[in-house]
């Protein structure tokens, strides 16, 4: 599996761009007029302040309360980096609110306290209960957070997670059942040893031991060894209570014959001398993090039978925390739950496991990119697996309601299920399944403006981001030059540079170019001149010879000018069909917009066509098309000259027939809006216009702009679609990133 490469600086720039930090908040509700701000504030804020007061439990229906969970640490075991203090955990735990929200929908704001005294800490965490639905603890050291936990637990009536705890033990019992099954062995028959006997370490084992595991055949070991009976020294109450009796004092010799270990101690704790000393089919999860106990590579070197698994996100089998705490909450606030008892935590442990053995739907298998079959190397479900949300938090739910945690029972499961599937973002899913698609294509990109820094920028991302090689068209100390001047003078000898003195194929390039354009009123300077000096005609006779799999332009130079030179090379106008569609995505949805490259004034036959490239871009975003064909009339009323060609748009496909929906014409609130759909019952949407074909190239960019500059929705394209080859246009004002975004879409060729 390849690994994502990124450098330091890059991990920061991550952190500081769009703004600094992971998360921001934002208004549900209106806060425009004076009648919003009397509601919202003083006076109108009194009245659900006294229903609350009056009844406490009336606050999960008039605050945020129930479904805003706090991620609070004092960064006292944050990963496996050790004591960084409360702010220097603070990237962690913005990183987990940011998990809650897009694994789970669920709103959450991290805390770092500043104290590594219990008390103060359960009393700040006490304080400021009433605000929260539900507490998750992290990266508190033991033996401390046992302490913390369990205090916090008798004191506060909503649900208090340490997730290092029960997080980490959940998904380590999913995993081992799965394992188990592989290897054909029995939890009460198992010789397991863990290593690192902290939060995450007793948690484990004490969840295992519930599960059938047996106390003499489990060995605990940390940075003193093996933790045997007796044992005198680093020791407290919940150490002592695995302590075993038994001669082995290192985990080296603890290891030998064992069938499982569990590792949630430090980096490279683990050496392949005792792996290879371990039973047949070993188990091995190595889930310290950043870096585990020991790597896949160095465990299947020595033992091809080694079942193996880390918490990081970039090996099979991913035994991490991820893929319990947003899911566990999700459930236990959907009951308004008091706590999070171990019945959940068991019932998400198993629905984990049983999902990882069913089927894997071709759009999982789509968003990672290869085949995903139960066995050695998907033994849990992968943390991008889009049925997690709406598979776990039901167990959780139920088991909540049927042992007494529930205050607010769900009734109806089914209608629940339903909720959970719809609660979450579609386009991410959208987003991520390009992306991998990308990946699995390893595009040649062309890159055809290597004087921009940005360019520059994008092309070395897509090139280590292992999404394919990055061929850039520039002169070679330029592009060295303005690559150092990015900070970025190593990827100097990583990136190709080409242009017109370096390419053997100048000639063939010429000759190709000469004979489009003969009869066009070029002579054989002017075709030197542009295949030799014009990067845009060049890169274009790069991707037309197949010296590169796909396009990218247009970031220096207005759209309409680069079109005019790639068509020197391409067919891609209006005449032959091409089209450029516009994806917006905003508030979890997606809409894509045509034409707004190609077109001018398009009549009904060209808007026929242009709902034709657009349906298919959807279809590649692994969308069902719904086209609307849209204007300032609706089905006729008022009349106008000018909405005419809207109107007939439909009558040309209804000849043509196509195999996806479309109607029209409309406004766009009624393509956009299922209540004013209603207006029209003969209407054939089957549901919201996903595409809306807009009249003209003015309408179309205003529409997009006015989106983006208003609503700050997420533009991405034109995309250049109905040409043989992959181009993409970028625009003058693309920052990398987008660059990169329209690389991504030209590599998994979406046009
Ligand atoms: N994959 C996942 O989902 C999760 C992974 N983790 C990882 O587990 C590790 C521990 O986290 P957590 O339990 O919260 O931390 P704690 O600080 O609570 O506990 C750490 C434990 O590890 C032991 N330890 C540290 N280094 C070694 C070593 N070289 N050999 C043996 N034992 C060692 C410590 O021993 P002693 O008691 O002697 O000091 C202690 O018992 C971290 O790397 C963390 O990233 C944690 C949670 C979730
Ligand atoms: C994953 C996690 O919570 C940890 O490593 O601490
Ligand atoms: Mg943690």
């Amino acid at each position: 599996m390849s690994k994502p490469k990124f450098t330091r600086e890059e991990a920061l720039a991550f952190h500081i761009d769009p703004t600094p930090g992971k998360w921001e908040v934002q208004a549900t509700v209106p806060m425009t007029t004076q009648r919003d701000l009397s509601l919202a504030y003083s006076p109108g804020v009194a009245v659900p302040c006294e229903e609350i007061a009056a009844n406490p439990e009336a606050a999960y229906d008039y605050t945020n309360k129930g479904n805003l969970v706090a991620v609070i640490s004092n960064g006292t075991a944050v990963l496996g980096l050790g004591n960084l203090g409360a702010l220097g955990g603070k990237p962690v735990m913005e990183g987990k609110s940011v998990l809650f929200k897009r694994f789970a929908d669920v709103n959450s704001i991290d805390i770092e306290l500043d104290t590594e005294d219990p008390d103060e800490f359960c009393k700040a965490v006490r304080l400021m209960g009433p605000t929260f639905g539900g507490i998750n603890l992290e990266d508190i050291k033991a033996p401390e957070c046992f302490i913390i936990e369990q205090r916090l637990k008798e004191e506060m009536d909503i649900p208090v997670f340490h997730d290092d705890q029960h997080g980490t033990a959940v998904i380590c019992a999913a995993g081992l059942i799965n394992a188990l099954k592989i290897s054909g062995k029995k939890i009460e028959d198992v010789k397991i040893v863990l290593n690192g006997a902290g939060a995450a370490g007793i948690a484990c084992i004490e969840l295992l031991k519930s599960m059938g595991a047996r106390h003499e055949n489990c060995i605990v070991c940390d940075t003193k060894g093996v933790i045997y009976q007796g044992r005198t020294e680093g020791m407290n109450q919940w150490k002592s209570a695995h302590a075993v009796s038994t001669e082995h004092r290192t985990l080296e010799e603890a290891m030998v014959g064992a069938d499982v270990f569990l590792g949630v101690s430090a980096k490279g704790a683990v050496t392949q001398e005792m792996v290879k000393a371990m039973g047949d089919n070993p188990v091995i999860f190595a889930m310290a993090n950043p870096d585990p106990e020991i790597t896949p590579e160095e465990a299947h070197e020595v033992r091809v039978d080694a079942i193996v698994a880390t918490g990081r996100s970039d090996y099979p089998n991913q035994v991490n925390n991820v893929l319990g705490f947003p899911y566990l909450f999700r459930g236990a606030l959907d009951i308004h739950a008091r706590a999070i008892n171990d019945e959940m935590k068991i019932a998400c442990a198993q629905a984990l496991a049983d999902l990882a053995r069913e089927d894997v739907p071709d759009e999982v298998a789509l968003a990672y990119g290869k085949s995903l079959t139960f066995g050695r190397d998907y033994i849990i479900p992968t943390p991008f697996d889009p049925r997690l949300i709406h598979r776990i938090p039901p167990a959780v739910a139920r088991a909540g309601m049927e042992t007494g945690a529930a205050r607010r029972p769900i009734i109806d499961m089914d209608g629940y299920e339903e909720g959970l599937k719809s609660r979450m973002d579609p386009t991410a899913s959208i987003l991520r399944s390009i992306n991998t698609r990308a990946r699995a294509a390893q595009a040649r990109m062309i890159f055809a403006e290597g004087d921009d820094p940005r360019v520059l920028r994008a092309a070395v991302m897509y090139q280590r981001s292992g999404l394919g090689k990055a061929l850039v068209v520039g002169r070679e100390d330029d592009v060295k030059k303005k690559l150092e001047d990015a900070g970025l003078a190593d990827a100097v000898r990583e990136l190709e540079v080409v242009n017109a003195k370096n390419t053997p194929h100048l000639q063939a390039y010429k000759d190709f170019l000469y004979d489009r354009l003969q009869r066009k009123g070029f002579d054989r300077s002017d075709i030197h001149r542009m295949a030799a000096r014009d990067r845009h005609v060049f890169a274009s006779l790069m991707l037309a010879h197949g010296h590169g799999d796909g396009l990218i332009t247009g970031a220096t130079r207005k759209s309409a000018h680069v079109m005019q030179l790639i068509n020197h090379v391409f067919d891609a106008d209006a005449e032959h069909g091409a089209a450029g569609v516009t994806a917006l995505l905003h508030k979890g949805r997606i809409v894509l917009i045509s034409d707004t490259l190609v077109h001018e004034w398009p009549d009904e036959n060209d808007l026929a066509n242009i709902a034709e490239r657009a349906a298919d871009v959807a279809k590649h975003l692994g969308l069902d098309p719904r086209v609307a064909f849209v204007s300032f009339s609706t089905f006729g009323y008022p009349v106008s000259e000018r909405a005419e060609k809207m109107h007939l748009a439909p009558a040309v496909l209804d000849q043509r027939g196509v195999d996806f929906e479309y109607e029209g014409e409309m406004t766009v609130d009624v393509a956009l809006n299922v209540q004013a759909q209603e207006a029209y019952p003969f209407q054939r949407l089957s549901g919201t216009a996903n595409i809306l074909v807009v009249p003209a190239r003015h309408s179309a960019s205003i529409s997009t702009k006015l989106m983006q500059e208003m609503a700050g929705a997420t533009v991405i394209g034109p995309i250049l679609a109905g040409v043989e080859k992959s181009i993409q246009i970028c625009s003058t004002n693309m920052t990398a990133n987008d660059i990169l975004n329209m690389a991504v879409l030209a590599a998994c060729k979406v046009g």
